[in-house]
């Protein structure tokens, strides 16, 4: 198993995260449990700014928060002077909660309800971005009954094809996402803001998909956009000032995975907005990125303990755990690979190949197939890696299991960032009905 940020292994041959042995971690808080590296986080978020800063150019970098979003995350991209991208209500109210700024917080969403615009607009977020004609006119509507006006910028589909799995890509023409380019929508859009004086269009939007190992299918996407850009600013006479990438750079869940690393691809971006906007005769704009996986990713690690294993001679042997798809569906839903280690005896040669099965009534329910691992016994504590984005904020309560804890560490401190559910608090919302 690679080991990321503070994560090493002890003399003893057990994995220590932010200094604190994993089974302590374990003893204290129990499995399956998040582990999150702060210190890995903050650098991550840090490395997205540092090319802007080196060049003096003017940027946001907003945090997908969707890919984990607890308060206490939210607290941390706060005190790196990140801006937060939420997509819905209860993000929001999430952000709110940890103290952030709303006018550093932008929205994002193809069907934003009616209820998180007003709330978002209460809220006084700094920027909209709009997806499509329905929240254009409600957007609008709900603005001008509050005498308020807000940036906004337009997703546009750019129809750009991002090389990735087909679940989490989101740029091609066929998608609900934003304006489609190819049938000129956009200038369709661009009319109809324009006759809402509430509505000020700054810029443009696009994200092409997610776990995007190089700067490809950005360069085409900076491309078009500065294209229209170009095009809109002078038939339209409107000031646009901003460019928004969206987020989408890929992590190494295993070796089969080559992300270009954040400082670099944040240059690379840079470059070619550069191009694209110098290529059309228009200034560099104000760049916004919104990436989520790749802050998180690969500073989460989830425990858990062994329990049954099953062997079928000759076909395969199951070792399984006391998680499962609950915590972690991404196996399940993208055929997700990860890595796994017996997280006391890192030193150990692995002797045999298990597949990782979760506890619950679903064959699917699998983490790992075919991991090579030293002996793994029941009690045995299992670390898989590279799991902090997409897991909690997906995790669920299929079979009435408890979603986990999440814990932070640094520097030999833990402090708790979402306590572990209990079953009564999977049955408070239960209504019981009258005999
Ligand atoms: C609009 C938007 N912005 C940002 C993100 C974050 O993407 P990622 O987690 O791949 O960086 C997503 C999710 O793919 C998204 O839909
Ligand atoms: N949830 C997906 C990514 C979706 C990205 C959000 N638009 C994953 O786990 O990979």
């Amino acid at each position: 198993m690679e080991l990321y940020g503070t994560s090493r292994i002890l003399e003893n041959g057990e994995l220590a995260i932010g200094e604190i042995p994993v089974s302590k971690l374990a003893k204290t808080y129990g499995t399956p449990l998040y582990v999150y590296d702060e210190l890995f986080i903050r650098e991550q978020m840090r490395a997205y700014q540092r090319p802007f800063q080196h060049a003096h150019l003017p940027y946001r970098i907003a945090y997908a928060c969707k890919a984990f979003c607890t308060i206490g995350i939210c607290q941390i991209a706060k005190s790196e002077g990140m801006w937060l991208d939420v997509v819905s209500e209860g993000e929001l109210y999430t952000a709110l909660q940890a103290g952030f700024n709303p006018n550093h917080i932008c929205m994002n969403g193809n069907n934003k309800s009616e209820r998180e615009l007003r709330y978002a607009v209460h809220a006084g977020v700094g920027l909209i971005i709009v997806d499509n004609f329905y929240e254009i006119e409600l957007l609008a509507a709900i603005l001008r009954e509050q005498r308020r006006s807000l940036d906004i910028l337009l997703r546009v589909a750019p129809g750009v094809e991002a090389h990735t799995h087909e679940f989490i890509s989101t740029g091609q023409q066929d998608s609900k996402f934003g304006f489609d380019l190819k049938s000129g929508q956009i200038e369709m859009a661009v009319r109809r803001v324009k006759e809402h004086e509430e509505l000020h269009l700054v810029g443009l939007h696009s994200h092409i998909g997610s776990q995007i190992f190089d700067v490809e299918g950005f360069r085409l996407a900076a491309h078009r956009l500065a294209e229209q850009y170009a095009f809109l600013t002078s038939n339209y006479q409107l000031e646009l000032s901003v460019l928004n990438l969206g987020g989408g750079l890929g992590v190494r869940y295993t070796e089969e995975d080559t992300p270009t690393p954040i400082e670099r691809l944040t240059a690379e971006l840079i470059h070619v907005t550069q191009d694209a906007f110098s290529s059309f005769g228009i200034p560099f704009p104000l760049l916004m990125l919104e990436p989520g996986r790749s802050i998180v990713a690969q500073a989460g690690t989830t425990l858990y303990e062994v329990g049954s294993r099953k062997e079928i001679p000759s076909v395969r042997t199951y070792v399984a755990v006391d998680g499962g798809m609950t915590d972690n569906p991404r196996l399940a839903l993208y055929g997700a690979k990860y890595e796994a280690a017996i997280a006391t005896r890192m030193h150990e040669k692995p002797t045999e190949k298990v597949s990782i099965a979760g506890k619950c009534c679903e064959s699917g329910d699998m983490l790992v197939w075919d991991a090579q691992l030293p002996e793994a016994k029941a009690g045995d504590l299992l670390a898989i890696s590279c799991t902090g984005a997409y897991n909690y904020s997906m995790a669920s309560n299929y079979n009435r299991i408890p979603r986990p804890a999440a814990v932070l560490v640094k520097e030999g401190f833990a402090r708790l960032l979402v306590a572990r559910e209990s079953v009564e608090d999977m049955c408070r919302l239960d209504c019981i009905l009258d005999e």
